[in-house]
């Protein structure tokens, strides 16, 4: 394969499926939840290939049901650390060495094999841990993973195509070299797809990985572990090390050879991250690249000429499927004093038939939270709420963890823009509302953009197409992924790349050519074909010759 320049297809994005009742899909589902729910799985470390049991184990539970153990996983400790960081860099010289076509085989491999042989476990084992219902766990850990790993693998192909002009006898060229040393993957709990985007990406451009996974989503992160390793991924390439994040992470950044910081998680955690990186600035063999992408208080701004049903679909949807827990989730709407009262009826008539309930019950729209401390974090805000003289809870606002992490969809509705939860990422089922006077539509935007510190997404609903333009134009920086008519959540790879700035990120775009790119330390090589053999300039030899 190296003596031939291989381009791999742009490719489909992976059809997501019913799972109606009677459908093949709901029955290989079925039968993974049953499984998965009636054993106990010991989860090891994955160092240099090996598996690793330290015996500083947790547990994993169900959020809707969380007596239920699923899983018991050890924890690495400093030592572990260093045996993975070891690993890492022996893999590195091969890994790196191979033919691009020899990495993207793999990752088309885990592709496939995702796509067909382990659908149903990955699925199963995302509904259960992460508590996500049949079509938000098709949507992530199926068709999202799957998605990113095949664009991606298309992408490279015009990453390496990328070469300098060469003039007449000289020869340019540029080689996209990994990174020197090793990549640390820090992933969140709320997609299962990202925790894959955040090891392959690196991986596919040559690096190899440090992965440490969110403690309430290692069941499936194991699987997908177990999926990289049938794939054919070579020892080390990608180390597998749960574990507290403060442990591993100052075992990690105190290490020379530390090269990349690939995050996805809250802003508090990466602000930390990128200090402790900072502090050590000087130990490092070369300047980390960090790619960051964190948190959102995602808007939808609506205007008179919006019609009342989409945007009252786009409400219930973007702000309470798989509760509220997306970096996009709806948090923050601006409807017109006009329109209000019909939406507020319309939402109303929608929430009335939203159940919440256990995953393995497939009508349940909303399923539990991810655990107790975000529980009562969340009733934490909806109690403010509650309390304060601005703000009225009209719809939900109750919760139960008796069994499982249960919150209602809730509905805040406040006299003050500036309210705490108009402000302030609650990463929950929590919706607030401001309404504004229709005439004052201009001055709402400004309120929209200078409200909260990040800029993730936002959706602006509107018929009239100048309002969509001058909405835009307005919001230019509050949000990275914006959406005319949309809600703002279900960002597809390869039709919406992902990202936002201000406080949301680093905004590299994940599923796109702009996040390989990070992974990659570029050299320039020059070749000159005839080299010169006389020190002097043309205009000194011609003075000379008069
Ligand atoms: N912008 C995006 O694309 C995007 C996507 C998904 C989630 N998110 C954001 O992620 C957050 C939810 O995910 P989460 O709760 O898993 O985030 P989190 O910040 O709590 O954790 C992310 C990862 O960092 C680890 N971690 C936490 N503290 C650490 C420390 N001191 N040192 C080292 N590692 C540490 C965690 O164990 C986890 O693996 C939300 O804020 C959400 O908006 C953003
Ligand atoms: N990319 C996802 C959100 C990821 C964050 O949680 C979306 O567009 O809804």
């Amino acid at each position: 394969m190296n003596n031939a320049i291989f381009v791999f297809d742009y490719p489909e994005n992976e059809p997501v499926k019913s799972y109606s009742p009677g459908t093949p899909e709901r029955r290989n589902l079925q039968k993974e939840l049953d499984r998965m729910s009636s054993e106990t799985v010991d989860i090891p470390l994955i160092i240099g290939g090996k598996e690793v049991r330290t015996g500083d184990t947790e547990p994993v539970v169900m959020p809707h049901d969380h007596g239920h153990i699923l899983a018991n996983y050890h924890k690495a400790g400093p030592e572990e650390v260093k045996m993975a960081i070891h690993a890492a860099l022996k893999a590195h010289r091969e890994w790196e060495s191979f033919s691009y076509v020899e990495r993207v085989s793999v990752t088309l491999r885990i592709a496939e094999l995702i796509s067909k042989k382990y659908r149903a476990t990955l699925n199963a084992a995302t509904m259960l841990g992460q508590s996500k219902n049949a079509y938000q766990a098709e949507i992530d850990s199926a068709c999202e993973t799957i998605d990113f790993l095949r664009f991606n693998a298309h992408y490279i192909s015009d990453i390496y195509h990328e070469q300098p002009h060469s003039d007449p006898g000289f020869i340019n060229r540029i080689e996209y070299r990994p990174l020197e040393g090793f990549i640390f993957s820090l992933t969140p709990f709320n997609f299962t797809a990202i925790a894959s985007n955040l090891n392959m990406s690196p991986v596919l451009m040559g690096n190899t990985v440090l992965w440490k996974p969110a403690s309430t989503s290692i069941l499936s992160n194991y699987v997908l572990m177990q999926i990289f390793r049938e794939a054919g991924l070579p020892e080390g390439v990608i180390n597998f090390i749960p574990g507290a994040g403060s442990v591993v992470g100052n075992a990690i950044f105190t290490d020379r050879n530390f090269a990349g910081l690939h995050f996805t998680g809250s802003n508090v955690t990466f602000n930390r991250l990128w200090m402790n990186v900072a502090q050590n600035l000087r130990n490092y063999k070369s300047y980390p690249k960090i790619v960051g992408e964190t948190g959102g208080k995602d808007f939808i701004v609506v205007h008179e000429s919006a019609h009342v049903d989409e945007v009252s679909t786009a409400i219930v949807r973007g702000a309470f499927e798989y509760q509220g827990q997306k970096c996009s989730a709806a948090s923050r709407a601006y409807l017109p004093a006009s329109l209000w009262p019909l939406v507020r009826n319309r939402v109303g008539e929608m929430l009335s038939e939203v159940t919440v309930g256990d995953v393995r019950e497939f009508s349940n729209f909303m399923n539990a939270v991810i655990d107790e401390a975000s529980f009562d974090n969340i009733m934490n805000y909806i109690s403010k709420a509650k309390q304060s003289p601005d703000a009225e809870v009209i719809f939900g606002g109750n919760g139960d963890k008796s069994k499982g992490y249960f919150i209602e969809p809730t509905v805040i509705l406040t006299k003050d823009p500036h309210f705490i939860t108009m402000e302030e990422e609650i990463f929950g089922p929590v919706l607030t509302i401001y309404v504004y006077e229709d005439k004052d539509f201009n001055e709402m935007l400004k309120l929209v953009d200078e409200t909260s510190p990040y800029g993730l997404t936002g959706a602006i609903f509107a018929h009239d197409r100048q309002v969509l333009d001058k909405a835009s134009k307005a919001l230019k920086y509050s949000a990275g992924n914006l959406y005319f008519n949309d809600k703002p959540t279900g960002a597809v790879v390869g039709q919406q790349p992902f990202g936002g700035s201000r406080q949301s990120g680093t905004n590299d775009k994940a599923g796109s050519h702009l996040n390989l790119i990070r992974w990659t330390s570029p050299r320039t090589i020059k070749e000159t074909l005839l080299p010169p053999t006389d020190f002097r300039y043309p205009f000194m030899k011609e003075d000379r010759c008069h």
